[in-house]
């Protein structure tokens, strides 16, 4: 594993069936998708009041928090799915080459 997203991604997903007394993320996976998609709205939220507050203090240390919790919760989703941090970074390098009309051009749906 040659990054930090991989090794706690691999850790993630060492917890599934895992006890939910001894490991948060245990926990999490035990609760089901409601309680991941729950946190993951409150860090998104909690990282929106944090630049607010950074903007009014000039103080962004806390932003930086914020972030890591969301990208932890995200990566709790994504291995949620059996997907990995990888096919998120893929699919950055997909869109390195396209213009954001053309990416937004490029959706599926
Ligand atoms: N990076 C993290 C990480 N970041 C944040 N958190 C937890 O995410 C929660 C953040 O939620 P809040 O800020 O809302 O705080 P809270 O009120 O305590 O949250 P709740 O417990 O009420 O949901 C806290 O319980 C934190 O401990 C994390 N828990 C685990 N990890 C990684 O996951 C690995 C496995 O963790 P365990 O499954 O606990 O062994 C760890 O070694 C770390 O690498």
């Amino acid at each position: 594993m040659s990054n930090v997203l991989d090794r706690v991604a691999a850790t993630i997903e060492s917890r599934k069936g895992g006890d939910p007394s001894s490991s948060y993320v245990a926990k999490l996976f035990s609760k089901g998708d409601d309680a991941i998609l729950k946190k993951i709205g409150e860090e998104a939220t909690e990282t929106v009041m944090a630049a607010k507050d950074a903007r009014a203090s000039g103080d962004a240390s806390k932003v930086l928090y914020e972030c890591a919790d969301l990208w932890f919760h995200s990566l709790v989703l994504l291995a949620q799915f059996d997907l990995t941090p990888q096919q998120v970074l893929d699919e950055l390098a997909r869109r390195e080459g396209l213009s954001g009309l053309e990416e937004k051009a490029s959706r599926k749906e």
